[in-house]
């Protein structure tokens, strides 16, 4: 999979409402109701990510999640993070 220059990345990212692309990676913030929401919408995204096999890199703290994507293997974004990245907006709005 190959890396996507800046100007693909942003592009598709217009179909991402909430996501940004910075340091090489493309990222989110959610916020949820408390701490047991959070961490549900973290498991329901780590299913789809075994699933993928591509993992996101995240960090929680009480009801907030900030997500990052991208591929180490190819050094920046590819499509396998906006796959990624679609399924858990899709998982967001289910
Ligand atoms: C072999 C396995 O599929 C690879 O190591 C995958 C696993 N999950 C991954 N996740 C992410 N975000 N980037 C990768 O390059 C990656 N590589």
């Amino acid at each position: 999979m190959s890396k996507l220059d800046t100007r693909s990345i942003e592009e598709r990212l217009e179909k991402l409402e909430g996501w940004e692309y910075k340091d090489n990676s493309i990222h989110t913030s959610l916020e949820f109701e408390n701490f047991k929401e959070a961490f549900s919408m973290m498991t329901r995204i780590a299913f789809e990510a075994e699933n993928q096999q591509h993992h996101p890199e995240w960090t929680n703290v009480y009801n907030t999640l900030n997500i990052s994507l991208s591929t180490h293997d190819a050094g920046g974004v590819t499509e396998k993070d906006f796959k990624l990245a679609l399924a858990i907006e899709k998982l967001i709005d289910a």
